[in-house]
Formats: structure tokens, sequence, C-alpha cells
């Protein structure tokens, strides 16, 4: 399946037993929303957690958002039935947490065949040491319209967990892995969305990791907090100057002479057609017309 043109910059995690949390949510101005089923639902509150997730979507068919629901893994036992209520909501997407091969995808996407759910695509957490260790036979699934695999999240709290590593600023330790799950992402045409930051009272940290984010090529970050939204929209847009800049590539390969020139001098540099394809997907981002 491929990836929506939608954008991915801010992906806020809201926990499915929250009310005012959930009741929130529809006013943000977030890209997407991933309600919780998970990590941010206690055992004992799944029932409840599940029970509201319906109600809200019965109550409020649409939304301004993406909306994603992230389920319990299927081993776990929660995973059953929260995959259930999450097909009841009909969301864009489900969250697999934890996926560790190609095989997690594929029996969702078979769930969701039988249930005859056109449209509902299934993202994929990259959280766990087999996650990373299979991680090009999972995302070469991007290639397979049945799979209905559209993006990567990474979960870096687990990713940390499971392997013991430290999480420092600038993220030394995951360094490696996050750019392994980057470029797979970008050889089969996957969207991929970078881990969470804790401290969301730290915004001069918060904004650190989110540039750092968009120098590794991720589309957009996972949120915890409402606080998180604007720099993250911000961040993973194109800055005022990467606009102007295109738009003056676009403009120089529209002029007579340049027509069928393949390279041109622009400013003192070397300008090809391929930097006339990134100037074009920076405005396509910007929401310009001249893309
Ligand atoms: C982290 C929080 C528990 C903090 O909550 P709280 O102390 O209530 O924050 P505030 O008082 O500052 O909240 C201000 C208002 O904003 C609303 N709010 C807060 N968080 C959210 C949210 N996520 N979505 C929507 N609305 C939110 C509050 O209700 C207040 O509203 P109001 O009073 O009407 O103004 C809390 O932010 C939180 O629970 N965040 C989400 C945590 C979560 O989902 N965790 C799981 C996902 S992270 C993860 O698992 C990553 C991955 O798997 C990995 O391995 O790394
Ligand atoms: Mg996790």
């Amino acid at each position: 399946m491929q990836p929506s043109v939608r954008p991915r910059r801010s992906v806020l995690y809201v926990p499915a037993a929250n009310a005012k949390a959930m009741a929130k949510s529809a006013t943000l101005a977030c890209d997407a929303i991933v309600y919780d089923l998970e990590d941010a639902v206690a055992p004992g509150a799944k029932p409840g957690a599940r029970d509201a997730l319906k109600a809200h979507f019965s109550a409020n068919p649409g939304a301004a958002q993406q909306r994603v629901i992230r389920v319990n893994a299927a081993a776990t036992e929660w995973g059953a039935e929260d995959f259930e209520a999450a097909m009841e909501c009909r969301p864009d997407a489900i969250l697999l947490p934890k996926v560790e091969q190609a095989q997690d995808i594929l029996d969702a996407a078979a769930a969701l065949d039988r249930q005859g759910l056109e449209g509902v695509h299934i993202w994929a957490m990259v959280e766990t040491p087999l996650g990373i260790v299979n991680i090009a036979e999972i995302a070469r699934l991007g290639r397979r319209p049945d799979a209905r695999l559209s993006c990567f999240v990474i979960g870096s709290n687990d990713l940390a967990k499971e392997t013991g590593v430290p999480l420092p600023a600038g993220r030394s330790t995951l360094l490696h892995w996050l750019l392994q799950v980057v470029i797979h992402a970008r050889a089969f045409g996957l969207d991929v969305v970078d881990g969470v930051y804790n401290d969301f009272r730290d915004q001069a940290g918060f904004e650190a990791e989110c540039r750092e984010g968009a120098v590794l090529g991720f589309d957009g970050k996972t949120l915890i907090h409402p606080s998180q939204i604007a720099f993250a929209n911000q961040a993973f847009s194109p800055s005022a100057e990467e606009i102007a800049e295109a738009e003056r590539i676009v403009c120089a390969f529209a002029e007579p002479e340049n027509a069928n020139r393949g390279v041109i001098a622009l400013e003192g540099k070397m300008v090809e057609r391929l930097h006339l394809e990134i100037a074009r997907k920076t405005l396509a981002k910007a929401g310009s017309p001249q893309a």
C-alpha cells in the first residue's frame, strides 16, 4: 500500500483511557492522532479504554486529523480484543506495536481483509532488536498493496529498554538503528515517524530532537503532549529559505534558454534536473501551487 500524501509532521499519542485528553484531541492542530490502547493504558483499564474509543469514533465519525489506533500485540492477552475494537472504529490506520517479522503485518492485513475493511492502513512500530534486525524483510511489504503497510514509527523507549542503552541528548546510542529504519522506509516507499521526547516540559531539548529527526530524514515526530505540536509542525515543514530557493530553481528551469538543459548554474551553484525534482517536492510539502 502506498503511503498517504497527507503530512505526518506531528503524530500525537492520546491514551484512550483519558477522557479529557480524548475530548481535547479533536481540537488540536496535529497531523495525526494515535489513540493508544497499549502502554499508556493500565491492564485494568483496557476494557474501559476500548469502550471509550468506540464511543468516541461513533460520536465523531469524521476528523480533521488522520486517526490511528495503537493496539496491544497479538500475542498478548489484550491483542485480539483490541484489534476487534479497532476494526469497529474504522480508523485510517491501525498501529501494531513491537513488530518483529513480516508475518505480524500480514496477519493483521488478513484480518482486515476478512472484515472487508478497505482503506485501513497498517502502521508498524519498530522498537525491538529483532524488529531492527528484520527491518528489510518488514519494509519490503511497502511494495505489496495486500500488506497495507504505509508507515514505520520508532519506539525509542522500548528500544532503549530492550537494548539496555541510555537515551542521551543527541541519541548517539540509537543513531545507527534509527538510520537503518529511515533508509529501509525510503527504499520501499514507506513514511517514517521519529520516536517521542519524554521530557515534555523541556521545550529546548524537544526542539533540538525535532531538528535532529528532520535532518535524519524522518517525516515527523510522535508526540505525547499538545504543547509539542506547533514546533513539530514547523520543524518538519520546509523553511522560508528552502521555499524561496525551491521557487528560484523552478523559475530558472522555466526560462526558455534552459528548456533543454540538464544542468545550469544558479547563484554560483550547479543545479541539475534532480534538484528541480527536489524543489518541486519542497513546494508540494509547503502547499505551493508552483509545485
Ligand atoms: C504526559 C502526560 C501524562 C501529562 O499529562 P498532564 O499532567 O495532564 O499534562 P497537562 O496538565 O500539561 O495537560 C494540559 C492539557 O492538555 C491535555 N493533554 C495532555 N496530554 C494530552 C495528550 N496526549 N492528548 C490530548 N490532550 C492532552 C490535558 O488533558 C490538559 O487538558 P485541559 O485541562 O483540558 O487543558 C500526558 O500528556 C499524556 O498522557 N501523554 C500521552 C502519553 C502516552 O500516550 N504514552 C504512550 C505513548 S509513548 C510510547 O509508548 C512510545 C513508544 O512506544 C516507545 O517505546 O517509545
Ligand atoms: Mg513502545
